[in-house]
């Protein structure tokens, strides 16, 4: 008979657009979830994770709390995103240690905290090279949760898994100009710039930039499928399915019908110019694939969000 803790997980970042898709996808999984979002105060101070970690015995914690930002004001913050996130990362890992060293600690990772390669990046190259400066920070305070999980783990006999994931999309994205990531950008920018009447769409940056891109339903699909079957490693989660920003773009117009050239703005931002993930371990150990095509999701997204 499984003991409540064993039908039990703990979300910190529950408000944020892939915990909120998380916890309902556990919930729809039959699992109880303790939800834990900004409401329970600010994780960088120790108390804090400390109380936040310290309500029940759970089976996994999943550490989904970030203070994140994108596009070019990212370049003029790195050192507040390091202090904040990585003294978040801390915490979270010593009240793991000292309230819940049953739990499998469960962490989203970002490819930013591989070096800029042109080749498809394996698990193996963490830490192996300079961060790009949009994201030194950020990416700094992702590798000590990474480094954190795995020394935690092997000193105090617990178990983690840090998941690598694609750039995610889907309802309930950020829209903000320097909190969305390009999809929910572009949709975002492309829906507004439409209903004005504009004669051509802007996409900031090369068009030929390449990313992994994942609808939020399969990104936490593949984070579940992931746990299933894979302890104390880092792992790349995504589909090996590269696609470059101006693809996206395309996709963007098809989705709201709208037919205009794409022109890109003299110096606007410009983030790594490729970041693709080898998810080989991962595919190959579960067989896992998507099942939201990007035209699809961005038609279901213009339906919900923009119709
Ligand atoms: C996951 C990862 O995500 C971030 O890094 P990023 O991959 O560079 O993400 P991004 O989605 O913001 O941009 C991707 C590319 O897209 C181009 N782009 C075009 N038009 C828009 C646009 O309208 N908005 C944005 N944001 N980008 C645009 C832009 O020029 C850039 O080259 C970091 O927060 C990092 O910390 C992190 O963890």
């Amino acid at each position: 008979m499984p003991s409540k803790a064993d039908l039990t997980d703990l979300v910190l970042g529950a408000h944020g657009f892939l915990g909120r898709r998380l916890v309902r996808r556990l919930e729809a999984d039959g699992r109880r979830v303790i939800a834990v979002g900004r409401e329970a105060g600010d994780l960088a101070v120790p108390e804090v994770a400390r109380s936040a970690l310290g309500r029940a015995p759970v089976a996994r914690i999943f550490h989904f709390a970030t203070r994140q930002r994108t596009g070019p004001s990212q370049y003029d913050i790195q050192a507040e995103l390091l202090a904040v996130n990585a003294r978040m990362h801390l915490n979270v890992l010593e009240a793991w240690r000292q309230l819940q060293p049953q739990a499998k600690l469960i962490t989203p990772g970002s490819s930013c905290t591989y070096p800029e390669s042109r080749e498809p990046l394996t698990e193996a190259s963490f830490g192996l090279g300079p961060l790009h400066p949009s994201v030194a920070g950020y990416a700094l305070a992702k590798q000590v949760l990474a480094t954190g999980c795995a020394a935690y783990a092997r000193q105090y006999g617990l178990r983690y898994l840090h998941c690598v994931l694609a750039t995610t999309y889907g309802p309930g994205d950020h829209t903000e100009a320097d909190r969305s990531h390009f999809v929910g950008a572009l949709l975002h920018r492309a829906a507004a710039e439409k209903r004005r009447g504009a004669t051509c769409f802007t996409v900031w940056g090369d068009p030929a930039t390449v990313r992994e891109v994942l609808h939020a339903d399969d990104q936490i699909d593949a984070i579940l499928r992931a746990d299933a079957q894979f302890t104390d490693t880092i792992l790349n989660c995504a589909a090996d399915t590269p696609v470059t920003v101006g693809a996206v773009a395309e996709a963007v117009l098809r989705a709201l019908d709208w037919q205009v050239p794409i022109e890109r703005p003299a110096e606007s931002f410009q983030g790594t110019p490729y970041k693709m993930l080898d998810s080989g371990r991962f595919l190959a150990a579960t067989g896992w694939r998507p099942r939201i095509s990007l035209d699809d999701g961005l038609r279901q997204l213009v339906r919900e969000a923009y119709p």
